[in-house]
């Protein structure tokens, strides 16, 4: 019974931040936040209560990335295509970036966190553009945590975007087909500029990659929950560094 009780104890203290921040903490999270829609049905509420909710767990994660020294995260707010959802559920979400900017950008300023966009935001009704740009410019500079936003973004549309810019550059003779190889190809993806992710997260009890970095995620260590993303906490944060952490030192073993 003691020797239970001490792993028990063990594996509570695993997830301690401190303990967590002995070991190495990755420098790319990147996160695939999934369940909103069950999260409200689970408790009878409208679905934009969900999103409302993921929202502020969106807030939270980024708030604690940014503290244990977390350099890149990035969110693909997974959702099945607008034009199956209601109306009011898709107005509801062109709102809700402007409601999170607005209460959240000074917040993201203080803490020095970059904000960035990967994917297409051209396809943004105007008012919700607006704000993402200004929250964009207003936080360039800042050299803190990368949040970096996939939005209506598919990584095989970037593979093949990557692959025409790179046929266009050889014909017209900036490089060689000789010279091409994974880092030059690299140059030509929208993350060109960001290291490959070290963890994955995808919560909601999904097993799958649904067309998200397919590059990128080559060497990612991938960590999925049931939890559903209203309900995804710090200590699930922990966790899945926690277990990271434990792969990491047997990838650093023979
Ligand atoms: C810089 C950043 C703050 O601005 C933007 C961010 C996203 C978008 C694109 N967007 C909304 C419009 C659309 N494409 O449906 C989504 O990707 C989308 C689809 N479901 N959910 C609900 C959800 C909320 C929270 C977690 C998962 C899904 C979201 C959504 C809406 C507002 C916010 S705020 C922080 C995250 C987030 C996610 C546009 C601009």
């Amino acid at each position: 019974m003691f020797e239970k009780m001490k792993r028990w104890k063990n594996k509570e203290e695993g997830y301690e931040k401190e303990t967590i921040l002995q070991g190495p903490i990755p420098a790319h999270v990147a996160i695939i936040m999934d369940g909103n829609g069950r999260w409200a049905k689970k408790r009878a509420l409208p679905r934009m209560a969900g999103h409302y909710e993921g929202m502020q767990t969106v807030r939270k994660i980024t708030r604690f990335a940014n503290e244990l020294g977390v350099k890149v995260l990035t969110l693909y707010a997974f959702s099945t295509e607008n034009w199956k959802r209601p109306k009011t559920e898709v107005d509801y979400l062109m709102q809700l970036p402007e409601q999170f900017l607005n209460t959240f950008l000074p917040e993201l300023i203080a803490e020095n966190v970059q904000v960035r966009v990967m994917g297409h935001k051209d396809q943004l009704p105007l008012h919700t553009l607006h704000a993402v740009d200004k929250a964009i410019e207003e936080t360039k500079q800042n050299t803190g945590l990368i949040l970096n936003f996939a939005l209506n973004y598919g990584s095989r549309a970037e593979i093949v975007h990557a692959v025409q810019k790179l046929v266009d550059d050889v014909q017209n003779g900036t490089i060689q087909a000789s010279d091409v190889n994974e880092q030059v190809f690299h140059s030509y993806l929208m993350t060109n500029d960001l290291p490959d992710p070290d963890l994955l997260i995808r919560t909601s009890g999904e097993i799958r990659l649904s067309n998200f970095m397919l590059w990128q995620l080559a060497y990612t260590e991938f960590w999925f929950t049931d939890v559903l993303w209203p309900d995804f906490t710090e200590r699930h944060f922990l966790q899945a560094v926690h277990e990271f952490q434990q792969r990491s030192r047997r990838f650093g073993g023979v």
